[in-house]
Formats: structure tokens, sequence, C-alpha cells
């Protein structure tokens, strides 16, 4: 099989140009570091993340989606716990509701349930041995990429996300069917259940139901779709990755439009650096310090910047390099 043939997928509606990358196969490497240069974004196959242990944690999530609202908001909370609607604190709101957890590796009872919900026994193991499966898979991913760019040790990306002190997080979505949306003509079909954004951590690792709704911006300011596909994992590069790479990657910009008819449920594990890492171009990737196109910053500051930021806002814009930014304009 070509490289180019690995590329493109047949879908019901005709080839979607999302790049698939089969991380069972080593020479994926060079097609991962071209799906990060030219999407930002990528579907992994043989990832050996266990299905049964997917549907669990899917089930329980589907369940906890049905209780009553009464219920849901008793475990309602910042930056942690239950939310509808309103995304963040900065005023976005969505066709959303959300449970959003930290999985931080320190955390001492990892991953983190809020309130009543740490009782929940079946939910808490699900949750502890998917996200442990979901970063080994993570880490295995970032180490074919550094493979790919030529970088060494090949653990200079992975140890980012597997130190112990990893700013790390999940998320459960759910999107419910939007009556606002005309199931007959599909008219109103722009309801927006999350907003455009970059994600800020290094790597994102998304799984969803079997309904679509994703969708990715390419290069040219257009936006596609992205097909569902439960047995795949959807990786996009985040925002500390494209600094990393000194912009060579691209942290891809993604919304999610609400569906008239059907539910969405998607969990995603937000790939992050410990608060005190320092980010910035990987020395390899530059001849020198001048090249960079950010200033250096902590995990952690740019957490603090980003807290004041509304969901389409820029967030690396403010740790991008005056002089760069002028000579690039003058030129
Ligand atoms: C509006 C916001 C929500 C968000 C924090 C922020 O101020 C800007 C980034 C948003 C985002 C996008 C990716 C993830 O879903 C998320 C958990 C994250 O780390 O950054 C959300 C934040 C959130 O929902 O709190
Ligand atoms: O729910 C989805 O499919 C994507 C949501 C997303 O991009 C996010 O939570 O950051
Ligand atoms: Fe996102």
């Amino acid at each position: 099989m070509t490289v180019l043939s690995k590329l493109v997928e047949k879908t019901e509606s005709g080839f979607s140009p999302i790049p698939v990358i089969d991380i069972s196969d080593p020479e994926s490497k060079h097609a991962l570091v071209k799906a990060c240069e030219d999407f930002g974004f990528f579907k992994v196959i043989n990832h050996g993340v266990s299905s049964e242990l997917v549907s669990v944690l899917e089930h329980e999530a589907v369940e906890f989606f049905s209780l009553p609202a009464s219920e849901k908001t008793q475990v309602a909370g910042y930056p942690f716990g239950y939310g509808n609607r309103e995304i963040g604190r900065n005023g976005d709101v969505g066709w959303v509701e959300y449970l959003l957890m930290n999985a931080n590796l320190d955390f001492g009872s990892h991953p983190f349930l809020p309130g009543l919900l740490q009782n929940q026994e079946i939910f808490r193991n699900a949750l502890l041995e998917y996200t442990t499966s979901v970063r080994k898979m993570t880490c295995d991913v970032l180490d074919l990429m550094t493979d790919g760019l030529g970088i060494k040790p090949r653990n200079t990306l992975s140890k980012l996300v597997s130190d112990k002190n990893t700013d790390s997080i999940f998320r459960l979505n759910h999107y419910p069917p939007c009556p606002l949306i005309n199931k007959n003509t599909n008219d109103g079909n722009n309801v927006i259940g999350f907003g455009e954004h970059t994600d800020p951590q290094i790597i994102s690792v998304l799984r969803s139901n079997n309904t679509s709704g994703l969708q990715i911006n390419l290069a040219d300011g257009s936006w596609i779709s992205v097909p569902s596909d439960p047995s795949s994992f959807f990786f996009n590069v985040s925002d500390s990755l494209q600094v990393l790479t000194n912009g060579r990657f691209k942290s891809v910009k993604h919304r999610v439009l609400a569906n008239s008819r059907k539910s969405r449920v998607s969990m995603i594990y937000f790939a992050g650096p410990s608060l005190t890492q320092r980010i910035a171009p990987l020395t390899c990737l530059i001849d020198n310090e001048d090249e960079s196109l950010y200033e250096e910053f902590t995990w952690s500051e740019y957490k603090k910047s980003a807290n004041n930021s509304r969901l389409s806002d820029n967030r690396l814009q403010a740790f991008e390099r005056k002089a760069v930014a002028i000579s690039l304009n003058d030129s």
C-alpha cells in the first residue's frame, strides 16, 4: 500500500481526506508527521485499546447523562464537575452537557470523580482503566512522532505526558438531539454543539459513538466533517505541541455541530504536561534561539492566561515573539 492510499479513506459520501495512521506499523511515522503538518489531525487504528473497556465507559457515561438534572447538578463545579450548556466561565455556550475530570497521575483518587460519583465503583474503575490505556497509546503515538521527526531520545515528547505530575484532563461530552433543527429539511443544521477552538494541551485523544458532528478547520479556512468511527481514536495536535515543534505541527481548530436526531457521546483525553514544565521549541528542531516563534512559558503560565479567554480566542498569540512577528510582516 502506498503512503497516499493510506492517507485517504472511503466514506459513505465519498473520500475523506482525514489521515489514517496504523500505529502497529513503524513505517507510519512518516505519514504521522505529514498528518500533523497538513491537518494537525489524524485517525488512529490498530491502537490496542480494548473495545470492551470503551463500551463499559460509554455505558456508564450514558447512564450518568440520563440521570435527572437535579442529580447531575449535584456534581456541578468548576473547573471539574458537571456542566450544561455553559463552556468555561467567559460566556461560551453550546448544545452540550459534560463531565470534566482531573486525570492527573499524581491525584490521590485518580481519576477525580466529583462528589457523589466517588461511590460509583464501576464508573471509577472504567475511568481508571480507560485513561491508563489511552495514556499508553498516546505515548506510543508520541514516540512514533519523534521517530518520524528524527528526534532522539524517542521519549522526548512522551515523557512530557507520562510524568507523574502530568496535568491531564478527561472529558465526557453528551450532545442531545437538538429540536431546533428541522428533522426533515435539516434547516438550522448549524446549531453549535461545541464552538470552534484549539485545545491548549500537547495532544488530545477523542473517541465518540456513531454520531458525527465533529468538524476540523483546514489550512484554507474551510470546515470538513469527520466521519464518526467508534472503533478508532482521533488525535488532534494542541497548542503546546505547536510551540514544541515551532509551528511545524498545527494546533487544529475544531468544533462540533448538533444533530437533529441522534445523541453524540464523546470521550476526550487531553494529555498535558506538568504545571512547571517549560514549553519552548525543541532545540533540535531549530538552528538557533532567534528562530523561535514563541517566548518560552511554563504550562502553569499558559493556563493562567487561557483562563480569561473565550473558546475561539487564539491563546498562543500572547506568547508569540514580537521580533519574529515584525520581521515576518516586513518581509
Ligand atoms: C472557554 C474556555 C473553556 C476551556 C477553558 C477556556 O477558558 C479556554 C479553553 C477551553 C478548553 C478547550 C479544550 C478542553 O475542552 C478544555 C477542558 C480545555 O482544557 O481548554 C476547555 C476548557 C473548559 O471547558 O473549561
Ligand atoms: O465532543 C467532541 O467531539 C469534541 C469536543 C472538544 O473539542 C472538546 O471538548 O475540547
Ligand atoms: Fe477540543
